[in-house]
């Protein structure tokens, strides 16, 4: 029986050369000789696990112990998610209120979007061009559902700290703009509904005025966040997330508020109102608590599962979740053209060219100009991230603002991991290896597909081009910071070896041996301190 299985894995083999070692049992070592590659689909479904690795193995291995580990991590997703009971009426109405943002709003919007910027490059914070600023900022808008843009314009300003943001000049300018397209239709034909400020938050005095002004609703950039994330959430974790991301902004809109003046500068909860915040943002303090130790527990189970762990980053939109749908060739995972389309971590299992198995992880994008308050609700997804065994950053070379974008992810990475040794983790107090990987090259002009100064592997996810140059570059990564190697193995047929070696390794390929029917040759990869405890077990 166990042969036969073990012939259709064999026959199940494509190869590919890779250089590695012969070893027999008690470790002296013979000649490189050409490997395998073995190509196996893996299907991840949420809250499942990585179902695949999970099948593939129990073919081979009673290892009955990770067999329970991955049901019981299925088991406590599955109560994990129920725990949560976000829905309450009485907070939206004040989420709703201090925001603009609706639950599962699927109503058209037609937005006129004003980007200001700093006229002076000096005191310019940013230097991504106002051009880009723009481009973004319609992006934002074209990730939500039915929402259009009716207009953008850029606004030159002194500065972006004024009371009100703009002048009366400026205003006036506006408000024609405004009038225009509401009376006179926008380009597109449809009504104007809603106004997009594209700058992080708004106070409450400067939006009411704006909409005081113009008679619309007027979003920043904060709360037309909150509506994607909202409406991209469909995992409780996520959700739990984007609801915590709420509640900075409302305190921030509330706290300028004065009942002794007349001109409105905050936003008026009553007692009541601010109870059911404290409330809220206390249960979703804990809950989130509960996220980080749920995190840990999960990641410490993989870990002990030996699966490397490869973090997938990057500036959203950038082609993380097109890429891992390339290297793993995971046919259900669907990449949208959207900003922050993923909201969750979420692990696909993939092969390298040895064959090892490994884990990608899949993570919520980076942008620059984001309030912190929003970028600290989603720190527990990224400590999975701080925390694997090699990173990929995937930069979208395309992008007119590449550079800047991989500035900031950089930055951010380097906060996150301060932010983690600061909090006392228990685990590395620097970054894993980064790869750096360019991807889209196939919308750059062709004759120019090299890019200055870029130190990492061209790709394009879309096209599945280059990606064997960097698979092996992942390889020799995984094994160095994960101290493993490749080996090939001779042992007994059907022997105690063999099990053990299941159990403890990963094995890659079998062969007989051609001068002993009595003897296999595995090829396996182990981590130098298994291989020791294999030695003192099986070598006396
Ligand atoms: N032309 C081209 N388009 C690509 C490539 N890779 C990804 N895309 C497109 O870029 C868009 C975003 O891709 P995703 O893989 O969802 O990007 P992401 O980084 O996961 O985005 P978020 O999860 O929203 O942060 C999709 O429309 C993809 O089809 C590529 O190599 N070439
Ligand atoms: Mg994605």
């Amino acid at each position: 029986m166990l042969l036969k299985q073990l012939a259709n894995r064999l026959l199940s083999l494509r190869s590919v050369s890779v250089q590695r070692f012969l070893l027999n049992p008690c470790g002296s070592y013979y000649t490189p000789i050409a490997c395998s590659l073995q190509c196996v689909r893996f299907k991840y479904t949420p809250n499942k696990g990585v179902q695949g690795i999970r099948n593939r193995k129990s073919q081979f291995e009673s290892n009955v112990n990770q067999q329970e580990n991955e049901d019981s991590e299925d088991r406590e997703n599955e109560e994990f998610g129920q725990s949560l009971n976000l829905d309450d009426s009485e907070y939206d109405l004040v989420a709703n209120g201090a925001m603009r943002v609706t639950r599962k709003s699927t109503q058209p919007q037609n937005v006129l979007v004003i980007q200001p910027y700093v006229k002076w490059s000096v005191k310019r914070t940013t230097n991504i061009t106002p051009e880009d600023q723009i481009q973004e900022a319609e992006a934002l808008i074209h990730s939500i559902t039915n929402w259009r843009v009716a207009m953008s314009i850029k606004v030159p300003l002194e500065s972006l700290e004024r009371k009100t943001l703009f002048g009366k000049g400026k205003m006036e300018e506006l408000k024609q703009i405004v009038n225009e397209l509401r009376y006179n239709k926008s380009h597109n034909q449809q009504p104007l509904t809603c106004i997009f400020v594209s700058k992080g938050t708004l106070s409450f005095a400067q939006k009411s005025l704006l909409e005081a002004t113009f008679k619309l609703p007027v979003m920043d950039r904060y709360s037309v966040l909150i509506q994607i994330l909202r409406l991209h959430a469909t995992s409780a974790e996520a959700r739990l997330q984007v609801a915590m991301a709420e509640i900075p902004y409302i305190w921030g809109q509330a706290k300028d508020y004065n009942t002794s003046k007349s001109t409105k500068l905050g936003y008026s909860l009553t007692d009541t109102q601010r109870d059911i915040l404290k409330t809220r943002e206390k249960k979703l303090k804990a809950e989130l608590e509960r996220v980080r130790a749920h995190r840990k527990l999960l990641r410490n189970k993989r870990k002990q599962n030996n699966y490397p762990i490869i973090a997938v980053v990057g500036y959203t939109n950038a082609g993380k979740t097109s890429l891992i749908k390339a290297l793993t060739q995971e046919q259900a995972i669907e990449p949208r053209d959207q900003l922050f389309a993923t909201l969750d971590v979420t692990a696909h299992a993939g092969k390298l060219p040895c064959n090892l198995e490994v884990i990608y992880m899949d993570t919520v994008g980076f942008m620059s100009d984001l309030p912190t308050g929003l970028i600290e609700c989603f720190v527990a997804t990224l400590e999975d991230a701080m925390l694997a065994d090699v990173i990929l950053h995937i930069h979208d070379v395309s992008h007119n603002c590449y550079g800047a974008q991989k500035q900031h992810v950089e930055q951010s990475l380097k906060s996150l991991t301060d932010n983690l040794i600061a909090s006392g983790a228990e685990e590395p107090a620097t970054l894993p290896t980064i790869i750096n990987v360019g991807n889209k090259i196939d919308l750059l002009a062709r004759g120019k597909r090299t890019i200055e100064d870029f130190q990492g592997f061209l790709v394009s996810a879309k096209k599945q081009n280059g990606l064997m140059p960097l698979l092996e570059e992942i390889e020799q990564q995984v094994l160095k910071t994960t101290q493993r190697r490749k080996i090939t193995i001779r042992v007994p047929s059907g022997g105690p070896e063999m099990s053990w070696l299941y159990k403890n390794s990963a094995v890659v390929n079998i062969k007989a041996d051609q001068t002993n029917a009595q003897i296999l040759l595995m090829d396996i990869i182990i981590k130098e301190s298994v291989l020791q405890q294999f030695k003192k077990q099986f070598c006396k």
